[in-house]
């Protein structure tokens, strides 16, 4: 009866399904209620709940979840609503008894905008949970929310019959009767969705296909590499800059090398011919970087992704340009994802995985899976390494292993991780203002890549006012820079947001491993690699 003007499926029927369809269920949902009124989800729920509730007589729960969609009373001006989701249990009690039994105090986590969303999850119920409340806010289909606290709909209740191998927490309710005796029956299990942190990886489990897919994006790299055409700025000189000498001023003013609309691979050298900058447009397609924009904004909800308070100790590199674009719906934060990180001022001690990495389980679980969605990330930045800077790149490969031999840590993190270099920092809407890289090697590359979505996208240019140049760095492109050595900023853009990931390798890496990168400047004198 209940579903006579929602079409709303069966609990039965609900908890059967993969949540996927339970979810495009709750959207059919609320695309009919956006027609009509709002104020009527709350009795909407109480009619969806109040003739489901019964169906739960004779079911001992072990464990069941709640699957909410919609609003939690955020506007979209405050991204973060900061609204306990059980709120809205109160309402729901009366009509569902077994409820009551769930405490409702611990309200953490929130997951962002997206529909269908990555979930959260929040357990109440204390240490043995008896109940998870999967929440995202309003889908940008639903109208912006302001005051109506439970704005859409209940989408599901899944249960599991409690097992004799697991004993349920939760009391069976008194007013239920027992189920009829009839004819024994094989129980029939009832699946219960335990939401992923992250979705996961397309070649998860293919990895022939992968290995197929990489080796022809390794091809593609060492082509494009082939193909850079160099760019001197004949006033730089890496030797003195890797001295630790002052540049010396040019006699006349440089030129303004603005490359922002060109679409050739592009090795800017130094006067002598060593690369300092290198731009490979186009190397991602459209596709494969929407699914990096994706991934990176599925890990901001899943690990909590926050910014950082204060800017943290690394005050003087990639932390101090904490200054983000705050759009209504625009992440921010900054995620430090190295498997080996000494924190600022404590290189002496024994390194350990960044923060973002251990923060806690959920953190970590979300950043291992990270590293897998992001292997054809780290698959293009390896290739652009290796062909761009041969030396380096086998060197980053030894520093590599030496860091697994000497680290079991290290090990289980590389695990699924393919990069080379040991770390990378992902920076959500944030503006990047004029610095250097003062963590990084001087001797080392950081790869960037930034993503952004919507054909409105303009801007977030790489300038380098050192070397008076400004280079694409858009959806598609990746770019290598002497990060350490040269002042970067990003240009400010509009059009939406802009995620960005720079790959690194600390110098304090280095020292823990007791090795040294090659000299960017000892094959001197043109020598023609490959
Ligand atoms: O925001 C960006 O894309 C620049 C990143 C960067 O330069 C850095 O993290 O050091
Ligand atoms: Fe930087």
């Amino acid at each position: 009866m209940h579903s006579s003007r929602t079409n709303w499926p069966e609990l039965a029927e609900l908890a059967a399904k993969p949540v996927d369809e339970v979810l495009q269920a709750a959207r059919l949902s609320l695309e009919g209620k956006q027609e009509g009124k709002q104020e009527g989800n709350v009795s909407e729920w109480r009619r969806i709940f109040g003739s489901t509730a019964p169906r739960l007589n004779g079911l001992e729960l072990s464990r069941a979840v709640l699957i909410g969609v919609g609003g939690l009373g955020a506007s979209p001006r405050e991204p973060v609503p900061p609204v306990p989701p059980f709120s809205f249990l109160p309402t729901l009690l009366p009509t569902a008894p077994f409820l009551s039994s769930l405490r409702t105090s611990k309200a953490t986590t929130y997951c962002p905008e997206t529909f269908p969303p990555t979930w959260s999850e929040t357990r109440v119920g204390g240490s043995a949970p008896t109940a998870t409340l999967l929440h995202c806010p309003s889908p940008s289909t639903v109208q912006p929310l302001t005051s109506v606290l439970l704005k859409s709909a209940l989408v599901s209740l899944r249960l599991q019959s409690s097992s004799a191998t697991r004993p349920t927490s939760m009391p069976a309710d008194r007013h239920v009767p027992t189920r009829p005796r009839g004819p024994k029956k094989t129980p029939t299990a009832v699946r219960v969705h335990h939401p992923g942190p992250m979705p996961q990886y397309i070649f998860a489990d293919k990895k022939p296909r992968e290995e197929r897919q990489f080796r022809v994006w390794d091809r593609q790299m060492k082509k494009t590499v082939e193909r850079l055409e160099q760019r001197m700025v004949a006033h730089y000189d890496l030797v003195r800059a890797l001295e630790g000498k002052r540049q010396l001023k040019p006699r006349t003013p440089p030129p303004f090398l603005d490359y922002s609309a060109s679409d050739t691979p592009l090795e800017i050298t130094d006067k002598h011919g060593y690369p300092l900058v290198v731009v490979l447009p186009n190397v991602f397609s459209e596709s494969s970087a929407d699914m990096i924009y994706d991934t990176l904004k599925d890990y901001h909800g899943s690990a909590g992704i926050k910014v950082p308070n204060g800017g943290g100790a690394d005050g003087h590199a990639r932390g101090a340009v904490d200054n983000y674009v705050s759009e209504p719906d625009f992440l921010v934060g900054v995620a430090k994802l190295a498997k080996i990180w000494h924190a600022v001022g404590h290189t002496h001690e024994e390194p350990v995985a960044a923060t973002t990495v251990v923060k806690n389980g959920t953190s970590l679980a979300a950043s291992c899976q990270l590293f897998q969605n992001l292997r054809p990330l780290s698959a293009r930045v390896n290739s652009a390494l290796k062909h761009v800077d041969r030396p380096f790149y086998d060197a980053a490969v030894a520093a590599r292993a030496a860091a697994e031999a000497r680290r079991a840590d290290v090990r289980a993190l590389n695990h699924d991780d393919n990069l080379v270099l040991e770390g990378r920092e992902i920076m959500y809407n944030r503006k990047s203002t004029l610095h250097r890289d003062l963590s990084d090697h001087k001797r080392g590359w950081a790869a960037l890549k930034a993503v952004h979505r919507g054909a409105d996208y303009e801007g977030g240019y790489l300038r380098i006012p050192e070397l008076n140049l400004r280079v694409r760095y858009g959806h598609r492109d990746l770019v290598l820079i002497r990060g350490r050595l040269l002042q970067h900023e990003v240009e400010p853009w509009t059009g939406g947001q802009r995620i960005a990931v720079a790959h690194f390798t600390h110098s304090s890496y280095w020292t823990y491993l007791n090795m040294v990168p090659p000299s960017p400047t000892v094959d001197a004198e043109g020598e023609d690699d490959v």
